[in-house]
């Protein structure tokens, strides 16, 4: 019986988790699962972000399904002070994260449900892999003296592996998106991109872009991109933006890959505190990073797949949150996609 490390987290992150853990239940039926608190959860029960208790037992763990953690509650610009979101930096760099996929498929149901015009984003079905465990995020940080300061570091071994993440995930074109024209970390990711391409995948087409022309791009001829490749912080931007071709930053699921232990899947979006507590957020992202656990986590194609079309299903008879201009609440979603199952 695989054991799933559950951490609802902060905000919507409980609401839209149990939503996940209905629908596994209903397609897979042998799941167990370990609850444990992370982000301001844990903060408040414990005074960390995530126990080391907890740590232990997410690695023991099979998969890791997360909702999201952090909200006003915890919120403060004191530096080196405790915030719910070192937890999921503690879980991506201990489980050896580096490989964050964020699959962007807009839904034909929900063409119109996008900012953007339908003949722009129909059939639009790209890839952003994202570099989760380097860069800004990673790096030296500090407040002295009056000044602040964050470092972005890259290494050549870190630059290879995500991109041959990227390159195996391609079928015909990978785009790789820095800002090779200003920072050093940039130029270095650059070559070293180049060189696995031309060494080790020289049938996939290659192409550089720089972040700035990349974020207008996606929202301009969003069809032009198969796979993205950037890093840490850079993807984190771009994939809020490219969530709207899809109607809703709800809609978005990740899979957290590349470690030796279990992967973590959680949606891309956070804690939603203006929504929190009233029982309406879209669990969609968060049910559909249930899919990608049951793919990439436990390998199990034919559950992951029922999960999808069930959502396509449901969303194709009408169904919608307020994000995507609908009234139904979370529960009523979650039912539909039951039924669907
Ligand atoms: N992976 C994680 O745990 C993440 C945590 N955060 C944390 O979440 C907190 C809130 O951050 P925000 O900048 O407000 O970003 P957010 O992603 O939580 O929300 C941005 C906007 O999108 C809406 N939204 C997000 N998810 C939704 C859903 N499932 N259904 C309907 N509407 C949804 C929210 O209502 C809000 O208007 C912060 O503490 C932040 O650090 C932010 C991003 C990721
Ligand atoms: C704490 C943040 C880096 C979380 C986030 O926005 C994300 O991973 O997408
Ligand atoms: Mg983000």
């Amino acid at each position: 019986m695989p054991n799933i490390a559950l951490l609802p987290g902060d905000g919507i992150g409980p609401e839209v988790a149990a939503s996940a853990v209905e629908v596994l239940n209903a397609v897979a039926g042998d799941l167990s699962f370990d609850e444990h608190p992370a982000g301001g959860a844990a903060i408040d029960l414990h005074g960390v972000a995530i126990t080391d208790e907890a740590m232990a037992a997410v690695t023991a763990s099979d998969a890791v399904l997360l909702g999201a953690l952090g909200g006003p509650k915890w919120d403060t610009n004191e530096p080196g002070a405790v915030r719910p979101e070192q937890g999921l930096f503690r879980l991506r760099a201990d489980l050896g994260l580096y490989a964050n996929l964020r699959p962007v498929r807009p839904l034909r149901a929900l063409y119109d449900a996008s900012p953007l015009k339908r003949e722009l984003i129909e059939n639009v079905d790209m890839l952003i892999v994202r570099e989760l465990t380097g860069g800004l995020y990673y790096g030296e940080r500090g407040t002295e003296n009056g000044r602040a300061f964050d470092t972005m570091v890259y290494t050549v071994e870190e630059i290879e592996r995500i991109a041959r993440a990227a390159f195996n995930a391609a079928k015909s074109r990978v785009t790789s998106v820095d800002k090779a024209n200003v920072l050093d970390t940039s130029r270095l990711w650059r070559k070293v991109v180049t060189r696995i391409h031309d060494e080790e995948f020289p049938n996939i087409e290659l192409e550089h872009i720089l972040v700035d022309a990349a974020a207008m791009k996606l929202v301009a001829a969003p069809r032009h991109f198969e796979v993205i490749v950037t890093e840490n912080m850079f993807g984190d931007i771009l994939s809020d933006e490219a969530s709207m071709l899809t109607g809703s930053l709800g809609m978005l699921p990740t899979a957290s890959l590349g470690g030796n232990g279990p992967s973590l899947f959680e949606p891309v979006h956070g804690s939603a505190p203006d929504i929190a507590g009233q029982g309406i957020a879209n669990p969609i992202g968060m049910i559909l990073s249930g899919a990608l656990l049951l793919r990439h986590g436990l390998g199990r194609e034919e559950q992951a797949a029922a999960v999808e079309s069930a959502v396509d299903k449901a969303l194709e008879k009408g169904i919608r949150t307020g994000d995507l201009g609908g009234t139904a609440t979370t529960a009523e979603v979650t039912k539909a996609v039951l039924e669907e199952l």
